[in-house]
């Protein structure tokens, strides 16, 4: 039997086909899980190599159930990364009409992405968050619910019709996914890479935080993701999920770690992988002075100095 991913599911969510553009999926058996905890659990317990789970978008920010599921628990690491682009369908039991409609249902994260469409066009509608898009499309099929946003291609997999396509508030709108698995060597970098970790103060004082992002500043490391979540120790007790550019062999993103590990309470390390947005034609060149072989020289140079020898 062939190795198994867990993703998001039922069968024709976002996740599923965000999933299939990967190479390496094409040779696991693609198991659909009931929640992002459902399918991150499958891992943890040995029941899957790897689990595919929304983590972002490009409207909202981070999918925090995502993101708390990897802050806390037994260490999981990110191995890849994927950018879908989004729109949604409005899916109805076939021969419902727009005027009929007066629930409607899609996972949370959609709500934001279509929130002026149902001002617009179904105003009075209640919505009914359901545990993923395609999982609204199953209730909407069992008739729990009158609509569901979810994507179009979800419509022949639940018998259902779609009213309206292309549904999106905001242009451009993209959600990124990730693989996730226990924690291994990471992939060899690729030089258009991306390392995400986890930060815990160890005291509250003015200044904090920019003390961490200090860390990354001072050696040229760009970041692309800043999301505090709340620890569950009271209120204003927050740790920081960070996404850098770089991978943790380049020695400006080795030295940001070394120096949040001497100053935090904790760092949690989430991987470093592929970016999906760029290429490593397209990668910026380091800032002057954060080059791998200027931080080579450097240590050498101390090392020399520490021996006399400069
Ligand atoms: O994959 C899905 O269908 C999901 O429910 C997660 C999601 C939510 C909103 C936008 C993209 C993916």
């Amino acid at each position: 039997m062939p190795a198994s991913y867990a993703y998001l599911g039922p069968e024709g969510t976002f996740t599923e086909v965000a999933l299939r553009t990967l190479p390496e999926a094409a040779t696991r058996e693609l198991v659909p899980a009931v929640s992002v905890p459902a399918a991150l659990d499958a891992v943890r317990n040995g029941g899957a190599e790897a689990a595919f789970v929304p983590i972002e978008n490009s409207v909202e920010g981070g999918i925090t159930t995502t993101l708390d599921e990897l802050v806390a628990g037994e260490p999981l690491m990110i191995y890849r990364e994927v950018l879908l682009s989004i729109t949604f369908a409005l899916l109805v039991r076939p021969g419902m009409r727009l005027s009929e409609i007066k629930t409607v249902t899609a996972h949370p994260a959609a709500q934001p992405q279509v929130r002026n469409w149902l001002k617009a066009n179904l105003p009075d509608a209640a919505w009914e968050s359901a545990a993923s898009n395609a999982d609204g499309a199953r209730l909407v099929q069992e008739g729990r619910y009158d609509a569901a946003f979810a994507g179009e291609f979800a419509a022949a997999r639940y018998g259902l019709q779609a009213l309206e396509t292309g549904i999106h508030d905001a242009e451009n709108a993209q959600t990124r996914f990730v693989l996730v698995g226990k924690p291994a060597r990471p992939a060899a970098p690729t030089g258009a890479d991306k390392t995400s970790v986890v930060l815990w103060q160890r005291d509250d004082h003015p200044g904090g935080l920019r003390d961490l992002l200090g860390e990354f500043a001072v050696r040229g490391v760009n970041l692309m993701l800043l999301q505090s979540r709340p620890t569950g120790a009271g209120i204003g007790n927050y740790c920081f999920c960070i996404d850098a550019e770089g991978h943790i062999s380049d020695r400006r993103v080795a030295e940001a770690l070394m120096g949040l590990k001497r100053i935090c309470l904790q760092v949690r390390f989430l991987g470093s992988y592929p970016r999906a947005d760029v290429k490593p034609d397209d990668v910026r060149v380091p800032l002057p002075g954060t080059s791998d072989d200027e931080f080579m020289t450097a240590a050498d140079w101390v090392a020399r100095c520490q021996d006399g020898r400069f």
